[in-house]
């Protein structure tokens, strides 16, 4: 009698994740990304946001769910202006459809701060997946171009200036594109203002007085960034390779602007991806890791990625919105109980954010030298 051996297909794979303290590791579905469900994703309705206090605790509730459920939804009747996103876009397409030489008048090299350009394919988010395709110029908060309180660095108290990230290299470097600076401020103040309105919103969910927030986003981590995912080769098609790999955001929350081409997934708790398609007139939101951390892990800051397998290129504008980073926080005392309590120490917002962007920025020269290694192996 003859036995075989049937190998089964796993099932699942293993997905490394960087963190501020290091990598963690998620077990990931093999099955194909499926569509979200509305329970999963929902919209929320933000047009009572300035509406008195009820409509802001119904709205809470609202958001209560989702932040702890996905940390993923979306808003709608969200108050910025179609206009100021449209022309934010068309300077996006503006500047990244620059020869390399312009784009790398803003370079990220220059950079102290991790502000400007990241050519495509220059970054590594997860290591278990492929470079990411796609390019990116960021901006950091600077207080003159605060649209509520707008005035000098000098201006600003002494223990905070330090902690400001912007760098005014970013608007001369593209001072020779006509509105860029205006255009994309204009979309950044937006979204900054709507931050700060919904901020309030999160407060009330987590039973604190809505202006809790309030001075600790004064000087905020307000980091702007354009996307631009390039067509996918063939070649990269083939090899699975992602527009930005898997990773969690690491502030407060992100709003993001995503344009109709789809792409963007999230890792549900079972480790099933699944697809936040562009919902014309909304924004998505998603909890990040110091909201998680402040709140002691009741609001979830949830995993996600890109991929661009459409025949077009794709753009998404995301806004990091976090905390003053010279504000020391551990978890907020309505998080905890006797049975609850606190899991983490208080850090600054700046500190959590700059131990990611550093270990990121070292692992991926590391493994961009390594490939680089490799190609010129294969050249010999
Ligand atoms: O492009 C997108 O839809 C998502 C971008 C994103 O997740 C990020 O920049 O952190
Ligand atoms: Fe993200």
């Amino acid at each position: 009698m003859s036995s075989t051996t049937v190998i089964e297909a796993p099932t699942s794979h293993k997905l490394e994740l960087h963190t501020a303290y290091g990598p963690v590791y998620r077990e990931v579905l093999n099955t194909e990304p499926r569509d979200a469900t509305e329970e999963e994703v929902p919209i929320i309705d933000l047009a009572g946001l300035s509406s008195g206090l009820e409509s802001r605790k119904e709205i809470a509730k609202a958001l209560c769910n989702a932040g702890t459920n996905m940390g993923f939804f979306y808003i709608k009747n969200h108050g910025i202006d179609e206009e100021v996103i449209a022309k934010a876009k068309s300077q996006l397409l503006t500047f990244f459809q620059q020869n390399t030489e312009a784009k790398e008048q803003v370079s990220q090299d220059k950079s102290t701060y991790y502000n400007g350009w990241k050519a495509p394919r220059s970054t590594n988010i997860s290591r278990t997946e492929s470079v990411d395709v796609k390019e990116s110029f960021s901006w950091r908060y600077q207080p003159e171009n605060d649209p509520d309180h707008p005035q000098p660095l000098s201006s600003l108290p002494a223990e905070v200036q330090p902690w400001i990230r912007g760098e005014e290299f970013v608007w001369q470097g593209t001072s020779h594109l006509p509105d860029f600076k205006s255009d994309v401020l204009n979309y950044w103040k937006s979204c900054l203002q709507l931050a700060r309105q919904l901020v309030k919103v999160f407060a009330l969910s987590l039973d604190l007085p809505e202006d809790y927030f309030d001075t600790r986003t004064t000087f905020p981590g307000a980091d702007g960034v354009m996307n631009y995912y390039p067509i996918t080769t063939a070649e990269e098609t083939a090899s699975n390779a992602v527009g930005l790999g898997s990773h969690t955001d690491l502030q407060l929350f992100t709003l993001l602007w995503q344009d109709e081409v789809g792409g963007l997934q999230v890792l549900t708790k079972e480790g099933q991806w699944i697809k936040a398609t562009p919902k014309p007139g909304t924004f998505v939101v998603n909890i990040g890791d110091f909201m998680m951390r402040l709140s002691n892990d009741f609001f979830k800051s949830t995993v996600h990625r890109v991929y661009n397998r459409a025949k077009v290129e794709r753009t998404s504008m995301p806004f990091f919105f976090g905390l003053n980073f010279n504000c020391v926080e551990g978890v907020i005392p309505t998080c905890t109980s006797e049975d609850n309590p606190p899991k983490y120490g208080p850090i600054s917002c700046g500190d959590w954010c700059q131990l990611r962007f550093k270990l990121e920025a070292e692992r991926m020269a590391k493994k961009l030298a390594e490939l680089d290694a490799t190609t010129k192996l294969i050249a010999k």
